[in-house]
């Protein structure tokens, strides 16, 4: 499936470092006549938390589909936990966790009964290094739901049902674990339990690869924010690292002879001195305003929206040009 079409990037990129779980390198998806994907690239290493973050329709789902081996990608070179997810078999499935976006089946079941019994699909690949599966008391206790361990899973609130999806996910302690859109629905403190929840499954060192569209969800949760948008990752980095590309240039607006000036700046304090030795008195109504990642995203997502930007111009708003 790979082999064409890889000839062009990944010939030239550099081999995954060791502790690399993720590669994904020129990942195309089209379906019928819509490309959906055009050329996704990232990385992600162990114990990381990556968040990919986009607006409605941007492809978040579609490339999780792909690394977790449930969807044939039109083109590129995937590898996750050292395979291709469309030839992964069973071992290699073991090693990750997987929560959809909704699973509401087996209402009936009790929450221990049904951790327990998915949990024995995974014993036959225990390791000397990994336990698997979890021990179902203390999953519960990990999870928040030990109060909870003799409801039928129907009847649990909207946020015990997010936990028990995760607690379905990691029942195999994954070494990776794949989470579409999980805080959809939750109330801010739900919220807040379950972004403790993800942490502490990132410092015992498993891999989290999360969707949302909500940035300030990314802000909080990822070593790493991924924007995925017009079909390519437009930004990647840290929090503060894409705040601080997205504000690289300051907007000065101010006021002179009853008219109205604004002017795009990366030096807004040289040019406001500039400006004074100019104009002096004549100068009113001084503004200097540095975008904010909010800013920047939004007004980025909107763009994309209209087509009055491609993916490509996008991505310069977060100083990545083509890669
Ligand atoms: N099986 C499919 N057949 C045809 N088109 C599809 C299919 N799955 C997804 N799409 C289209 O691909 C695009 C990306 O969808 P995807 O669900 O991957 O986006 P998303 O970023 O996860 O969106 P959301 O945030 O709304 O969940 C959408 O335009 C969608 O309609």
């Amino acid at each position: 499936m790979s082999t064409t079409h890889a000839l062009s990037e990944a010939g030239s990129s550099p081999p995954p470092e060791r502790d690399t779980v993720i590669d994904v390198r020129d990942l195309r998806m089209r379906y019928r006549s819509q490309d959906v994907l055009n050329g996704v690239g990232f990385t992600a290493r162990r114990g990381e938390v990556v968040v990919l973050l986009g607006p409605n329709g941007a492809g978040k789902t579609t490339t999780i589909e792909v690394l977790e081996g449930f969807r044939m990608r039109s083109a590129g070179d995937v590898t996750v936990l050292g395979a291709d997810p469309a030839r992964g078999d069973e071992r290699w499935r073991a090693r990750l966790g997987i929560v959809l976006q909704s699973w509401r089946d087996h209402g009936k079941w009790r929450v221990r009964e049904l951790l327990a019994h998915l949990g024995s699909y995974y014993a036959p690949y225990s390791t000397a290094l990994v336990q698997r599966p979890w021990d179902v008391d203390e999953l519960l206790a990990a999870v928040g739901l030990t109060e909870q361990a003799e409801k039928r899973i129907g009847t649990l609130s909207g946020g015990q049902r997010r936990r028990f999806d995760v607690a379905i996910g990691i029942v195999g302690r994954p070494e990776l674990l794949f989470l579409d859109e999980p805080t959809a629905g939750l109330d801010p403190e739900a919220r807040q339990e379950f972004h403790g929840l993800v942490r502490g499954l990132a410092d015992e060192n498993t891999t989290v690869l999360l969707t949302t569209h909500d940035l300030a969800e990314a802000e909080k949760l990822a070593d790493r924010i991924l924007i995925l948008a017009g079909g390519r990752i437009v930004a990647d980095g840290a929090a503060e690292e894409l705040a601080r590309q997205a504000s690289a240039e300051a907007t000065v607006r101010w006021t002179r002879d009853g008219q109205s000036f604004e002017q795009a700046t990366a030096e807004p304090t040289r040019f406001v001195r500039q400006l004074f030795e100019e104009h002096g008195e004549a100068i009113g109504g001084l503004e200097v305003r540095r975008a904010s990642l909010e800013d920047t995203y939004l007004t980025m997502v909107r763009e994309l929206e209209t087509g009055s930007v491609t993916g490509e111009q996008a991505a310069h708003a977060f100083g990545k040009g083509s890669r």
